[in-house]
């Protein structure tokens, strides 16, 4: 898939991926329909045949194959041709359904493929735009609605309209008046429903959308469950929830109860309009050479098309749905990527130079970072303090690659960050967090994150570096203990140290701590940074800290105020001076 959004050319494109199947399933629903048309007519061509005594086609044909018989003889032999043909006409269906929902499966398996890769390159900055719960409905619930699109339109829509060709070719031999009447009043019919499923798209649309709105707020309030027990807002959190859950209700209220009335309305209107066309078969009876088993097999077309042409106005409301499900899946496909050049990093020392950077967030116009310069040479250790919401995680996540910055430059080894290869920059560099978030999965998981290359005498040291020999010790099943969803079963502080085990066999050029030992108390602390110190020896640091004890022995600190960069220097020069760094000393010596 080359294109970036889907449209309904790209589904018949992907269709056509399976093009012998395709063209096998419409043949065999060819063939189905051709052995579906004779069968209305057969039986009630018997009434002028058998009862009426006056022997036309089928009659003649018995006696001509097989030799003639009583009225029992003719009616049970064509009445086991027609439970014949019914058969067959089943067993032909069965195999074209089982060809096209292979072919609807491999489109919406392909798309949600597309989705998936899309968004693993959409950019942090655009990402946020939309949120998970709204992506999660877009693959869920969307992809299903063109799943139902597409089984009916590569099925059911080809036989329905050839049926429906066929049967009226037939009904215009039997009877001209009639079969013309019926296809006059066929594609009026079918007007006014169309104009009713657009409606009918934009309500599906609203319950869509109540339903990602819930499945975002719901999820969130699950996740954070305990923190709202804690902060004892259970009323407010579940009271929102309840309020989106209503939302749900309301909408899908208008979406069951007016689509059924108006799908039911255009089929009250073709049944009185069938009403119409059985009277002026008794008519035509009556006032010319029409047969009464022929009027008998008018009728049974009549019910016999009800299918295909109720098919298609499905079809119309499906269309509509799909249309409004591929709206939503193309805006996350145009979410931005992020830039990903092909230059890559090759050699293990990494010089990192900011200068004039900018940032806002997506969601709000207030610049977070302003006209941001310095350089942190490799093998240096650099220290960022700053009030909070200063702007230094935020800092910390640009220079990691995660956002992207508005404006200004970010070079690594004197290569702009646009023309680096973004895989090679996070190989580089790691950022530590203060709340790392754990997978649901081992612990061994959670630290080698799916690198299967690292063996367990690494892990183990890479624990006991962490401080975190003693929690192993207590594991029920060691390295292969599950830590619960987000690392539930694990203390604030054991996810820190084994973020840091995490950062430890990553063995990265660049180490960045965003107050990542926050849980710890100072014991542990200095315990922790006197084991890593080998480790940090020839890597960069940044650290992002509260503690004077932590920043002190930096190379060089800066201080963040409000997005811009107020101060910099080492200690002993800062604390020279007046300003937010002298004020940042007396609060820690108080
Ligand atoms: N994902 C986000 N979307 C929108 N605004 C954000 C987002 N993350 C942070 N901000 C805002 O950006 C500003 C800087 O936040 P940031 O987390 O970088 O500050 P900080 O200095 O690291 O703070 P702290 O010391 O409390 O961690 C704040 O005003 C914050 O509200």
């Amino acid at each position: 898939m080359k294109n970036r959004s889907v449209d309904i050319r790209t589904i018949f494109k992907l269709a056509l991926h399976h093009k012998k199947a395709f063209i096998y399933g419409q043949l065999i629903t060819l063939a189905a329909i051709i052995i579906s048309i004779p069968v209305p007519l057969m039986l009630p061509v018997m009434v002028d045949e058998v009862l009426l005594h006056k022997p036309h086609y089928i009659v003649p044909a018995i006696d001509k194959l097989f030799g003639s018989g009583s009225a029992f003889y003719y009616i049970a032999l064509v009445a086991a041709v027609v439970i014949f043909l019914r058969f067959l006409y089943y067993f032909l269906t069965v195999v074209t359904t089982k060809i096209f929902t292979k072919i609807s499966k491999y489109v919406t398996f392909m798309i949600r493929r597309h989705l998936l890769t899309h968004l693993q390159y959409t950019s942090m900055n655009a990402y946020e735009t939309l949120g998970s719960g709204a992506i999660t409905a877009n693959l869920i619930t969307d992809i299903d609605t063109l799943d139902a699109f597409i089984m009916n339109s590569a099925s059911k829509f080809v036989a329905s309209v050839l049926t429906l060709l066929a049967v009226g070719i037939v009904m215009i031999a039997i009877d001209p008046i009639l079969g013309i009447l019926i296809l006059f009043v066929q594609p009026l019919i079918m007007f006014i429903s169309k104009k009713m499923s657009t409606r009918i798209g934009e309500l599906k649309a609203k319950e869509n959308q109540a339903i990602a709105e819930f499945q975002e707020d719901v999820g969130e309030t699950l996740e954070l469950f305990g923190q709202i027990k804690a902060s004892n807002k259970e009323e407010y959190f579940f009271s929102k929830s309840i309020e989106q859950a209503k939302k749900i209700k309301e909408t899908s209220n208008a979406f069951g109860f007016k689509s059924v009335a108006y799908e039911k309305l255009s089929y009250t209107i073709f049944l009185s309009v069938f009403e119409l066309i059985r009277a002026t078969g008794l008519l035509l009876v009556a006032y010319s050479d029409l047969s009464i088993g022929m009027m008998f097999a008018m009728f049974g077309y009549i019910w016999f098309i009800m299918t295909p042409v109720q098919d298609i106005l499905s079809m119309q409301y499906s269309y509509a749905s799909a249309k409004a499900a591929l709206g939503r899946i193309n805006k996350v496909l145009t979410l931005k990527h992020e830039a990903n050049g092909r230059e890559k990093i090759q050699t293990k020392a990494l010089d990192i130079s900011l200068s004039n950077l900018s940032f806002s967030y997506e969601s709000s116009d207030k610049e977070v970072l302003k006209d941001i310069t310095f350089d942190v040479p490799y093998g240096s250790k650099i220290a960022l303090i700053g009030a909070s919401g200063s702007g230094k995680t935020t800092l910390a996540q640009i220079i990691s690659g995660f956002y992207e910055k508005k404006s200004g430059t970010l070079a690594y080894n004197n290569i702009e960050i646009e023309n680096l290869d973004r895989h090679s920059l996070r190989a580089k560099i790691f950022l530590v967090l203060q709340m790392p978030i754990l997978f649901n999965a081992t612990l061994r998981f959670n630290i080698t994150m799916g690198n299967e290359n690292i063996d367990d005498t690494a892990l183990i040291r890479a624990l006991e570096t962490a401080q975190l020999s003693e929690m192993l010790a207590g594991m029920p099943d060691g390295l292969d203990t599950i830590v619960g969803h987000h690392g539930i079963r694990l203390s604030g502080g054991q996810r820190q140290r084994l973020s840091i085990a995490r950062m430890i066999v990553a063995d990265p050029s660049v180490v960045i701590f965003d107050e990542s030992t926050s849980a710890l108390d100072v014991h542990t602390e200095t315990k922790l940074f006197v084991a890593l110190e080998p480790l940090l020896k020839d890597k960069t640091v940044i650290t992002i800290a509260h503690r004077l004890s932590t920043v002190k022995n930096a190379d060089r600190i800066y201080v963040l105020n409000e997005g811009k960069i107020v101060q910099q220097g080492t200690h002993e020069e800062l604390e020279q001076q007046e300003g937010h760094y002298y004020e940042f000393i007396k609060e820690q010596l108080l």
